[in-house]
C-alpha cells in the first residue's frame, strides 16, 4: 500500500472498483429474478423463494454502495453468495453448479483487499468451497430435482458465470488501457500547456536525428523565448503569467504543420522541431509566430497594457551534429536576438559551429 492511499479512507480508494461492484449487484439481482421463475417452473418453490431473499440482499448491497457503506455492501454480498451456494448445493446437489459463483470472489478479493486480507479471505473461500464438495460426497441432496432439471440449472449457472467473468475481464482491460493512456500522457506532456515536455521532445528529436542521418532530409530547430516574462509575472501575477504561457503555446501550435513537433523546453522557452524544413523557411515560420504574438489582443488575457513578445533563434541540422550542438546554435542565435533588443528572429551564425 502506498503512503497516500494509506491515509485515504478505504471507501474512497479504487472508485472504479466500487462502481463495478454496484453494477455487479444489479446484474446478480437480475439473475436471481430469472432464477425465481426458473425454480417455480421446475416445481421447487423453496428454492424459488430463496431467490427473493437474494434479491433483497443485492438490493441492500446496492443501496449500501450508493451511500458509501462499502463494508456493509460487501458483507451482504458475501452472505448472499456463500449462503446461496450452500443452500442450492445441499438442496439439489453439487451438480447444480451453484459453487461456480464462489469462484467469482477470487478476482474481486485480489483487487479489493490488501495482500494479507486477500490471503486470509482466499483461504477461507477455498476451505468453504472444498468443505461443500466434501459434504456433498457424504450426504444426499435434501430436495433433489430430476436429472434434466439439474442439468438445466447447471447450464444456466455456467452461462451466467461465463458471462460475468467475460464482463469483468473486459471491464478491467478497459480500465488498464485507460490508465496506461493517462500515464503516457502524464509522462510525455507538460501539464500547463499540453505541449510535449522536455524529456519526450528529446526522445522524439533523437529519432529525427536518426532519420536525418539515413535520409539527409533537412531539419530545422526553433528556440522561442518570451521576452521580459519576469516583468509580466511581477506586474500581473503568476496566474496571468500562466495564462500567457497557455495562449503563447496555442499561438505557436496554430502556426505549425501537424508533422512539426513543439515542446515546452523550459519555463518560458519553447523548442520547435521542423522536419523537411530549411533554415530559411524556418525563419519565415518564426516570423509568422512573432508577428502573430505582436498583433494578438492580449487584453483578453489581462488588461489593456499587457504586451507579450518573444525572441527566436534558428538552427538547421548538419552532418555530425548531435542534439546539443544543434540546439546550442539556436540558443546562441536566440540570445543574439535578446541582446539586439528582443522581439526578433535570428538565424544561427557560422562562428558558433
Ligand atoms: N507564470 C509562470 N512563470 C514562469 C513559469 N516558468 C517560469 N516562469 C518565470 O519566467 C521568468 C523568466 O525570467 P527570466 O529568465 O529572467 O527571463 P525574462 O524575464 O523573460 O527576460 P528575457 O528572457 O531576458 O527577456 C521567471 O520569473 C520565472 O519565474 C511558469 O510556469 N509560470
Amino acid at each position: 500500500m502506498n503512503p497516500s492511499s494509506y491515509y485515504e479512507p478505504a471507501r474512497n480508494r479504487r472508485p472504479q472498483f466500487w462502481r463495478l461492484a454496484m453494477r455487479c449487484t444489479q446484474i446478480a439481482a437480475t439473475v436471481d429474478i430469472a432464477f425465481f421463475f426458473l425454480f417455480l417452473w421446475l416445481g421447487s418453490p423453496i428454492l424459488a423463494w430463496i431467490n427473493i431473499i437474494s434479491i433483497a440482499l443485492y438490493a441492500g448491497a446496492y443501496y449500501a454502495f450508493k451511500y458509501r457503506r462499502n463494508r456493509l455492501a460487501v458483507a451482504l454480498i458475501w452472505v448472499e453468495v456463500l449462503g446461496h451456494a450452500a443452500l442450492g448445493i445441499t438442496m439439489i446437489g453439487w451438480d447444480s453448479g451453484f459453487h461456480y459463483y464462489l469462484l467469482m470472489f477470487i478476482p474481486a478479493i485480489s483487487v479489493a483487499a490488501s495482500k494479507r486480507s486477500a490471503a486470509i479471505a482466499l483461504s477461507v473461500l477455498w476451505a468453504y468451497y472444498v468443505g461443500l464438495d466434501v459434504l456433498m460426497w457424504n450426504i444426499e441432496p435434501v430436495q433433489p430435482i430430476s436429472e434434466t432439471a439439474l442439468h438445466l440449472v447447471q447450464l444456466f449457472n455456467l452461462t451466467v458465470v461465463f458471462a460475468m467473468f467475460s464482463y469483468l475481464a473486459s471491464y478491467y482491460l478497459q480500465m488498464v488501457v485507460r490508465a496506461q493512456r493517462k500515464l503516457k500522457e502524464m509522462a510525455t506532456t507538460d501539464p500547463l500547456t499540453g505541449l510535449f515536455n522536455r524529456r519526450h521532445m528529446q526522445f522524439l528529436a533523437e529519432s529525427e536525428l536518426a532519420r536525418f542521418e539515413r535520409s539527409g532530409h533537412p531539419v530545422s530547430f526553433l528556440l522561442l523565448d518570451a521576452d521580459y516574462f519576469k516583468a509580466i509575472n511581477d506586474k500581473y501575477g503568476h496566474e496571468t503569467g500562466d495564462q500567457v504561457l497557455v495562449t503563447l503555446s496555442r499561438l505557436i501550435r496554430d502556426e505549425l504543420r501537424t508533422q512539426d513537433l513543439v515542446a515546452r523546453w523550459g519555463g518560458e522557452e519553447f523548442l520547435v522541431l521542423l522536419p523537411d524544413t530549411r533554415a530559411d523557411s524556418a525563419r519565415g515560420i518564426a516570423e509568422r509566430i512573432r508577428a502573430g504574438l505582436e498583433s494578438f489582443p492580449w487584453k483578453q488575457v489581462a488588461d489593456q497594457n499587457l504586451v507579450v513578445t518573444l525572441s527566436a533563434g534558428i538552427s538547421e541540422l548538419r552532418e555530425g551534429d548531435d542534439l546539443n550542438s544543434v540546439i546550442n546554435r539556436a540558443d546562441h542565435a536566440l540570445y543574439r536576438g535578446k541582446g539586439a533588443g528582443r522581439n526578433r528572429v535570428e538565424l544561427e551564425t557560422l562562428e558558433v559551429l
